[in-house]
């Protein structure tokens, strides 16, 4: 084994007690959008146009604004969107036969099935079914096992976000995190393992934390950079979090908020991250809002992915 050595001087130790810088995960989103935008009138012209079609079962409505948001940036960006939605009832047979119609279209380039599902249908049998080649969520076992080994795949649009939000983060560095120390928060298969495999990837010390961690908040703050996955309304606050850290809030919690603290004096819900951002803010370097963080940037990876597999099958 090498020397260690300690990681160049990194963004948190000139970023320090002051309040946090943000991250604009909507301002991200739209350079990336533009650059696939580029890309698809590119493709076209060469007689290829990308298409996703996007699944939907049943009527969640957070899914419901989630699919019409991919629908509205697919069509922006020059694509072709297919839309199918289904009712709640569709059997998984009925679901499989969809997906293997879309395998074999030659129009559609992408599939996404938006999750979740509802429970009478085995999600891994769905994301199984669905052609790697046009597994533009990532979530296919041929992806995962392509990214764990460091070959071409589609990966997650969720982890991939973070990772471009960090690497922009870190760009005094040239958006290099070697020797850096990441603490991811969570282990789903969506975002949590992907993350960890990508931060590996990028030459980052890699831990990850879950619910029967022993001393998190004393781990999480040993970490030059923290990514929150766990879906628990502001869990992570600033005990957890090392001076000038950078911190990506993935979670996307929706909470009721009582009349007496809401600015219109009316009950509503309220739209929170993992973090605990009204005091983390005054301890890290740089940290991700909710909403307008990580977010958008899952559309936007999303849309890049599709171009990737357009591209792919087109070659
Ligand atoms: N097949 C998939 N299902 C799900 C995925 C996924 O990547 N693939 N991820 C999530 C939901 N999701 C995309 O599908 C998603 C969630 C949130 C956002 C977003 O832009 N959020 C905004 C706030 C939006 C709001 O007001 O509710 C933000 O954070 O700024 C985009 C995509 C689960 N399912
Ligand atoms: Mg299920």
């Amino acid at each position: 084994m090498n020397t260690p050595t300690a990681p160049a001087a990194t963004f948190q130790e000139t970023a320090h007690q002051q309040t946090a810088r943000l991250i604009d995960g909507k301002a991200a989103s739209i350079r990336l959008l533009t650059e696939v935008t580029a890309g698809v009138a590119t493709l076209a012209a060469q007689g290829v146009t990308p298409g996703l079609a996007v699944v939907l079962v049943g009527d969640d409505p957070a899914s419901g604004v989630y699919v019409r948001n991919k629908l509205k940036r697919t069509v922006e960006c020059g694509m072709q969107s297919f839309e199918h939605r289904l009712p709640v009832q569709t059997t998984e047979a009925e679901l499989l036969t969809l997906v293997a119609m879309l395998n074999a279209s030659a129009e559609v380039h992408g599939i996404l099935v938006q999750l979740p599902l509802p429970a009478h249908i085995e999600e891994a049998a769905v994301l199984e079914a669905i052609d790697p080649a046009k597994d533009v969520d990532g979530f296919h076992r041929m992806n995962v096992g392509a990214l764990v080994q460091g070959a071409d795949a589609l990966a997650p649009c969720t982890p991939t976000g973070c990772m471009r939000l960090l690497r922009d983060t870190f760009t005094e560095q040239g958006g290099d995190l070697s020797g850096l120390h990441a603490v991811v928060i969570g282990r789903s298969n969506i975002v949590g393992k992907p993350m960890a495999i990508l931060l590996l990837a990028a030459n980052c010390t890699v831990t990850q934390l879950h619910s029967r961690s022993q001393n998190s908040a004393d781990l999480c703050r040993q970490a030059d950079i923290v990514v929150a996955a766990v879906g628990r309304p502001n869990m992570i606050n600033a005990e957890w979090i090392k001076p000038g850290a950078v911190v990506i809030d993935v979670g996307i919690n929706r909470i009721e908020q009582p009349a007496e603290d809401s600015p219109t004096g009316k009950a509503r819900t309220r739209l929170v991250g993992d973090v605990d951002f009204d005091t983390v803010v005054s301890v890290a370097g740089a940290i991700t809002p909710v909403p307008g963080g990580v977010g958008p940037m899952t559309i936007a990876c999303l849309l890049a992915n599709t171009l990737t597999a357009a591209r792919r099958q087109s070659a």
